[in-house]
């Protein structure tokens, strides 16, 4: 790794990143408006940021100093893989202007190797974040090639156990094993990010609790509405 990118990563270790994204469709879904929300969360102590899409990567290296965690996400008929699955995509991602190219790096067949997708990241002069659900990937992910490995892909996999909250067991997995990991994924509280770091991340990624105001709105609405529809209020509207 050069010195440059060593300090880069340097600068994130200890410290949050924030993931600024929004779903196809949605009305922040457009460049400038994940731009305002990078300069936003920068103002709010965020170290990072990670983005999805050329675009919307371009749009807040323009806008922000900061690290830049880059991907995309592309749905393909031939692979369950979607974050950063092709090597044009890497391509686009440096292009763009990411400083990291995040790849998800479980063991499901993909369409390039993973050694190989590792590899043009480090041609570009760029680090690599590998996507894991298991500690047995992270280890591959790292033996590959990989800068860093993230627990962003643990129980979205039909192999991973759906969960509620951050992938704690996880964490303690990576660290029992000595093994350097990035906590990302789920992490709702700022006493769950606590956590990550008691549990030896080194650095951690948020984002929906920070940067999805539809899924924030609904976990308020829903316990207004389960509020509201407790049986005594019905029968005693004042
Ligand atoms: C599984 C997957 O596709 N994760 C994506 C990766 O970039 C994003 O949709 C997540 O928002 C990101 O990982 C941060 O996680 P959370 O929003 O839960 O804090």
């Amino acid at each position: 790794m050069q010195a440059k990118q060593g300090d880069l990563l340097a600068t994130l270790v200890g410290t949050m990143v924030v993931s600024c994204q929004a779903e196809p469709g949605m009305p922040l879904d457009a460049p400038g408006h994940i731009a305002a929300m990078a300069c936003s969360v920068v103002l709010g102590g965020a170290s990072g940021i990670r983005i999805e899409g050329a675009a919307n990567i371009a749009a807040v290296r323009k806008m922000v100093k900061v690290p830049v965690i880059g991907l995309i996400k592309a749905k393909r008929d031939d692979t369950e893989v979607y974050i950063t699955p092709s090597l044009d995509d890497v391509a686009a991602v440096v292009e763009a202007g990411a400083d990291i190219v995040a790849i998800d790096a479980t063991s499901r067949p993909r369409p390039a190797e993973l050694k190989d997708m590792f590899a043009a990241v480090a041609a570009r002069g760029r680090l690599s974040m590998g996507d894991v659900a298991t500690l047995d990937e992270g280890r591959r992910a790292l033996d590959s090639g990989a800068d860093l490995v993230s627990t962003t892909m643990a129980g979205y996999t039909d192999y991973s156990s759906e969960q509620r909250g951050p992938a704690f067991d996880l964490m303690e997995e990576f660290a029992r094993a000595g093994l350097p990991f990035v906590a990302e994924g789920r992490i709702w509280s700022p006493q769950e990010a606590v956590r990550c770091f008691q549990l030896g991340a080194r650095f951690i990624v948020v984002g929906g609790a920070i940067t999805r105001p539809d899924a924030i709105s609904r976990r308020f609405a829903n316990e207004v509405a389960a509020w509201s529809a407790r049986p005594q209020l019905k029968r005693n509207p004042k």
